[in-house]
């Protein structure tokens, strides 16, 4: 159990990959019909009271990673360009304001949290990510689904470099002693060397060999830096495909487990 005051104990963190809500290799293309998909089973879990508290975050596609790439600006590497921060945030925040909308379409009481405003790396690229947590608890205890999303964030010493998804899945759930966390993205689950879905997995020696980047433009690691993530968390993890969202929304274990 977190002793963090604003643990609400209850709350599912979910990550809709942005390789799965956005075409990944066409700068700034939507996948209409996947966000669509997964905006309706989060309408349905909500309806149907499977998940009570919900915190969604949405990574980059090819919003944040084109523009993060071509400035040259990653994790570990930041910029002090304010033009170079408003391409990447902003490109975030048009990407984050449509998943915004098709969840209100839906009846989801969705509002937005940007990382850029609250958080930071105050010991640098390589110390931890410094992410107030009020905001989001006292969201959701009111009752709204916050949206977070992958963005740029103020790094000691770098400028601002960029903050993924799945770090900041990592530390909502931990702060918010969530129940469960989902990582739903365009592969199945993690797969073995023969494209395989691994079922279980609790250590990272034990599958470094076949985890590899992203396919596409990708600043912040892939699966492997992923898998790396969630393995540090404390709530199990679920990394599964579009077609595990709505049974992961109803409590199962859908693609790879990660303990
Ligand atoms: N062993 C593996 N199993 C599954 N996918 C893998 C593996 N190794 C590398 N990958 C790559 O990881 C990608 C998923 O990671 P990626 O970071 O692109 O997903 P995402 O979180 O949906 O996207 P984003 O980072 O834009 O939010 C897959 O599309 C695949 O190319
Ligand atoms: C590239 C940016 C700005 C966000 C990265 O977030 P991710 O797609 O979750 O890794």
């Amino acid at each position: 159990m977190s002793d963090d005051p604003d643990a609400v104990g209850d709350a599912v963190v979910l990550k809709l990959g942005g390789s799965l809500i956005t075409e990944k290799d066409r700068p700034e293309t939507l996948d209409g019909e996947s966000l669509a998909a997964a905006c309706d089973a989060i309408a349905g879990a909500l309806d149907e009271g499977t998940v009570a508290r919900l915190v969604v975050v949405h990574g980059g596609g090819s919003f944040g990673h084109h523009h993060a790439s071509e400035h040259g600006v990653s994790t570990t590497t930041g910029t002090r360009d304010a033009d170079a921060v408003m391409e990447i945030h902003g490109a975030m925040t048009t990407l984050n304001r449509v998943v915004l909308s098709r969840l209100q379409e839906r009846g989801v009481p969705a509002v937005p949290v940007h990382p850029l405003s609250v958080s930071a790396r105050p010991e640098g690229s390589d110390g931890d990510l410094d992410l107030p947590i009020a905001s989001t608890a006292t969201l959701l205890g009111e009752g709204f689904v916050p949206v977070l999303h992958g963005d740029g964030v103020a790094t000691a010493d770098a400028g601002v470099t960029v903050v993924s998804g799945d770090e900041l899945i990592v530390e909502l759930a931990t702060r918010l002693d969530a129940r469960r966390v989902g990582v739903c993205s365009t592969v199945p689950g993690v797969l073995d060397a023969d494209g395989t879905v691994i079922p279980a997995i609790d250590s990272f020696e034990a599958v470094a060999d076949v985890l590899g980047g992203s396919e596409s433009t990708d600043v912040s690691g892939g699966m492997a830096a992923k898998v790396r993530e969630l393995l540090a968390l404390d709530p199990p993890a679920s990394v599964f495909g579009a077609d595990g969202l709505v049974s992961f929304l109803r409590g199962e274990d859908p693609g790879t487990r990660i303990d």
